[in-house]
C-alpha cells in the first residue's frame, strides 16, 4: 500500500484528494487523505511517522524554510517554495508543480504569455511560482503585494517588477492576463478594473468573488480547479511513476461532491474519539452519539462482555447496523465510532458518503499508554500490547487512509486543542 495526503491550515477544502483517486482510476494499492497541522513541522514528522510515499502541500506551508531536510529541485532553489515532496531512497525530493500548474492552465484556454503583461496579485508561494511561471515563458511581469518588502523579493528571484496593492488599478489598466493567489474571502480588485479581453486566473477554485466579477465585465475567468488539475499531473508522476487519468482527472474536478450531512471521528482504540465528539458537538451545536455507547445501551451489555459471549463477528455485525442506522438519521449529528468500524466495506461506503470522516490518529504506543489494556479483549491477550497494537494499526491503517476525509493527530495535543482545530475546519465547509 502507498500512501499520499496534502497538507495545508486550513485544508479541509481542498479537491486534492478527488483529484488522485480519479487519477489513481481504481488502482487498490494507493490511498490519499487531507491531513491538518499546525506547522509544516508537524506535516513532517506525520509524512515520516505514516510512512507516506508523497505529500501536495498547500498554503501556508511551501517556503523552503519548513523542508529543510529534502533536497529541491532546481525551480524550488529559485523560488525558495515548493508544494510536492516525496520519497527518494532514504530522503525526500520537493519540487514546485504549481509552475506547471500556472502554464498550464493558461495555455489551455488557447492563451499565448509571450509578450503579454501579466500581473500576479499576493507574494506567497502560490505568487512566487506563478510570477516565475510567466516570466519564464515571456511575460512581462508584475508582482503585487499588500507588504512591498515581500513583494520586491520575489521580483528579484523572479526578475519582473513589483508594486503595492494601492498601485493595483493603474497596472490592472493595461494587464492582459492577472493572477490572483490571495485566499478565498481576500478581495481586492474591483469590479470596474476588469475589462473585456483580459484572463483571470483563480488560485482559489470555490466561492471567489473573481468568477462573478470577470463575468460581468466579459472577462475569460479561469478558476483554480484548472491550476490544480495542472500541477497534480506532474505531481502524480512524481509519486505513482507512471501517468495518471486525465480524462478522470478533470471529470472529478467538474463533478462537485454533495456535502454531508454528518461528522463522523474514526481512529483506533485511545485516540479520544468518545472523549472528542461532545466537545465538537458542543461547538458545533450538535448532538453526538457514540457507537459503542449506543450498542452498551441497546444490548444491556458492555462491549468486552458483549465479544466474550457472541464473538467478535457477531459484535462487529451489531456495529455495522446501529452505525449505518445513525448515518441514515435526518438530524446532523456528530458520531463517534469504535476503532475496528472502518475494517467493514459496507461501513467505509456509508461513512464516506453521509458523514465528514475526521480520523483521529496517534502512534499506538500513545493509544496504548491512555487505555486500560486488560478491560481491551483485543490487546489483553498478549504479553506485548504495544507491538500488538502497532500491529492491528498497520492492518487497519489503509482502511482509515481510504474512509478518512481529514487526518487530525492527537499525539501532541490535548482534546480542547484537537475539538477546535477540527471546529475550525468544518465550520469553514459546513
Ligand atoms: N489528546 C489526548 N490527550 C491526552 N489524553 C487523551 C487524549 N485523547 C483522549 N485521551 C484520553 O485517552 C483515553 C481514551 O480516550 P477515548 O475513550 O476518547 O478514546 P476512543 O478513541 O474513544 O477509544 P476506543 O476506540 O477504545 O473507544 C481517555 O481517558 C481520554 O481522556
Ligand atoms: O488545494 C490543494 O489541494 C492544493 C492547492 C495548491 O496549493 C497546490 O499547489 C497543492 O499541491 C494542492
Ligand atoms: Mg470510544
Amino acid at each position: 500500500m502507498f500512501y499520499f495526503a496534502v497538507t495545508g491550515s486550513p485544508i479541509l477544502h481542498s479537491k486534492s484528494p478527488e483529484v488522485f483517486y480519479a487519477a489513481f482510476a481504481g488502482r487498490s494499492d494507493l490511498a490519499y487523505f487531507r491531513m491538518a497541522a499546525a506547522s509544516a513541522g508537524e506535516a513532517m514528522r506525520l509524512f515520516r511517522e505514516l510512512g507516506l510515499s508523497g505529500m501536495n502541500i498547500t498554503a501556508p506551508f511551501k517556503a523552503v524554510e519548513n523542508w529543510g531536510d529534502a533536497s529541491q529541485t532546481e525551480t524550488v532553489r529559485i523560488l525558495q517554495a515548493g508544494n510536492t515532496l516525496w520519497r527518494q531512497g532514504e530522503g525526500c525530493v520537493l519540487a514546485n508543480t504549481d509552475v506547471d500548474g500556472v502554464g498550464g492552465a493558461i495555455e489551455a484556454q488557447g492563451m499565448d504569455i509571450a509578450g503579454e503583461k501579466c500581473l500576479v496579485i499576493g507574494a506567497g508561494g502560490a505568487g512566487r511560482a506563478a510570477a516565475y511561471a510567466l516570466r519564464v515563458k515571456g511575460g512581462a511581469v508584475v508582482i503585487a503585494n499588500r507588504t512591498l518588502e515581500k513583494a520586491k523579493g520575489v521580483a528579484e528571484i523572479v526578475g519582473c517588477r513589483y508594486c503595492g496593492l494601492e498601485e493595483l488599478s493603474g497596472e490592472m489598466s493595461d494587464a492582459k492576463i492577472i493572477v490572483n493567489t490571495l485566499y478565498a474571502g481576500i478581495e481586492v480588485i474591483k469590479e470596474e478594473w476588469l475589462q473585456e479581453g483580459q484572463v483571470v486566473l483563480d488560485a482559489v477554485y470555490q466561492g471567489s468573488y473573481l468568477k462573478n466579477l470577470s463575468f460581468k465585465r466579459g472577462v475569460t475567468y479561469i478558476d483554480g480547479r484548472s491550476w490544480l488539475l495542472y500541477q497534480g499531473i506532474p505531481a502524480y508522476r512524481r509519486f505513482v511513476g507512471t501517468d495518471p487519468d486525465i480524462d478522470g482527472m478533470k471529470k472529478a474536478l467538474e463533478s462537485n461532491r454533495k456535502k454531508p450531512l454528518h461528522i463522523s471521528l474514526v481512529g483506533f482504540m485511545g485516540v479520544g474519539k468518545t472523549t472528542i465528539a461532545p466537545l465538537i458537538s458542543g461547538r458545533l451545536n450538535l448532538p453526538y452519539v457514540d457507537v459503542d455507547q449506543e450498542i452498551e445501551r441497546r444490548s444491556g451489555l458492555t462491549i468486552p462482555s458483549l465479544i466474550k459471549r457472541y464473538g467478535e463477528i457477531r459484535f462487529r455485525e451489531i456495529e455495522s447496523e446501529v452505525l449505518i442506522e445513525l448515518l441514515k438519521r435526518e438530524e446532523a449529528t456528530v458520531i463517534s465510532c469504535g476503532g475496528g468500524a472502518v475494517s467493514c466495506p459496507e461501513n467505509r461506503l456509508r461513512l464516506r458518503e453521509l458523514s465528514w470522516v475526521i480520523w483521529l490518529y496517534a502512534r499506538p504506543e500513545i493509544c496504548v499508554g491512555r487505555i486500560e489494556v486488560p478491560t481491551r479483549p483485543l490487546l489483553a491477550r498478549y504479553a506485548d500490547p504495544v507491538r500488538a497494537a502497532g500491529e492491528l494499526f498497520e492492518s487497519r491503517k489503509s482502511d482509515y487512509a481510504q474512509v478518512a476525509d481529514l487526518l487530525i493527530s492527537t499525539n501532541d495535543r490535548n482534546v480542547e486543542e484537537v475539538s477546535e482545530i477540527i471546529y475550525g475546519e468544518i465550520s469553514k465547509v459546513y
